[in-house]
């Protein structure tokens, strides 16, 4: 994914769902006695995300903020839009590397990650970093990210189309590692444990988004699709007729709607997908405080 500025002006959906779940888990977060916080995001794309709903909660004594993403471009562009922020800064970092670079490691109080680890194969690798990544002493994380998407079933079906097929060989490289998962629960709680993780709170959200307009939904898809790249611009409005199509024989297209703003009808369509949410906290000090703490919470493991 390069396309950052065409990514920040249509990811209503990975913003409502991050803001949904940061309002929910500000206060679960372990925040520092004293302030002085720092914090890691993982695949931060152009950066909205982070900067509009993550940096509000830091303390404003925060030690250090540092946006990551595996895209030069993405991180080039978040750099120039945040530069005025103090102690904030976006490098370029793949979470599933075999060696994570020295200054990073043991620094980080927490690590965010909204949206970026259904990209990521290999969990094991991006776990085992993210639990490097944080202090020895402790550090929790936040981790938010697809298991199962209409998408990818779109793109599995576009791939048998003779026209788009050379283009989309590896269409399971960009598949969540979650989609195929009988119990997508367990199996990331089962990773988070072997990365030692000791304290663990994993959940799965159904939700459903509806594009209004088939407009609005080709540009979700122009924004993170990883294959228009590969793509001749000039059949990129094929292709996504083509998805489209597919979309509608899926039955995700509801009856058409008013569109009182534009004064027309429009069609509408639904995406019902499950959001894997995290919570894990390193140390086994925390394991106390949150007992404590949290002695209600359900599926604390
Ligand atoms: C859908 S965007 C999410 C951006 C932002 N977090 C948000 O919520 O809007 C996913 C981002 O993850 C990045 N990404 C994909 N694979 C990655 C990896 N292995 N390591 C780090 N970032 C990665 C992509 O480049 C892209 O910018
Ligand atoms: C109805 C339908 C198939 C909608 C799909 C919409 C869409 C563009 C999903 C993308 C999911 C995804 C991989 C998001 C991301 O990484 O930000």
């Amino acid at each position: 994914m390069n396309l950052a500025s065409l990514y920040q002006r249509a990811n209503k959906v990975q913003r409502h769902d991050a803001k949904l779940i940061l309002d929910e888990y500000a206060t679960i977060l372990q925040w520092r006695s004293d302030g002085q916080d720092s914090l890691l995001d993982v695949g931060s794309g152009p950066g909205n995300v982070l900067m509009d709903f993550v940096h509000p909660l830091l303390p404003k004594s925060y030690e250090m903020l540092v946006g990551t993403d595996i895209s030069k471009k993405m991180v080039g562009y978040a750099n120039k839009l945040y530069e005025r922020y103090a102690r904030t800064q976006f490098q370029v970092l793949d979470i599933g590397c075999e060696q994570l670079p020295d200054q990073l490691k043991g620094r980080f109080d927490h690590v965010t990650s909204f949206y970026c680890l259904h990209w990521v194969q290999n969990l094991q690798t991006a776990l085992h970093n993210i639990y490097n990544l944080l202090r020895n002493e402790g550090g929790d994380c936040l981790l938010v990210f697809l298991a199962t998407n209409p998408v990818y079933e779109v793109y599995k079906v576009l791939q048998t189309d003779r026209k788009w097929a050379g283009f989309m060989q590896d269409v399971e490289q960009f598949i969540s590692p979650l989609h195929y998962s009988d119990d997508p629960v367990k199996h990331f709680d089962k990773l988070l444990t072997e990365a030692g993780f000791v304290y663990r709170n994993v959940e799965l959200r159904s939700e459903v988004f509806v594009y209004e307009g088939v407009r609005t939904l080709k540009d979700n898809v122009k924004a993170v699709c990883p294959f228009l790249e590969r793509i001749p611009t000039s059949l990129h409005e094929e292709f996504l007729d083509d998805f489209v199509d597919i979309v509608i024989s899926m039955n995700l297209k509801e009856d058409q709607k008013i569109d009182c703003e534009k004064d027309r009808l429009e069609d509408r369509f639904i995406s019902p997908y499950k959001l894997v949410v995290a919570y894990a906290r390193k140390s086994p000090e925390f394991i106390r405080n949150v007992f404590s703490e949290t002695s209600n919470t359900k599926g604390v493991k």
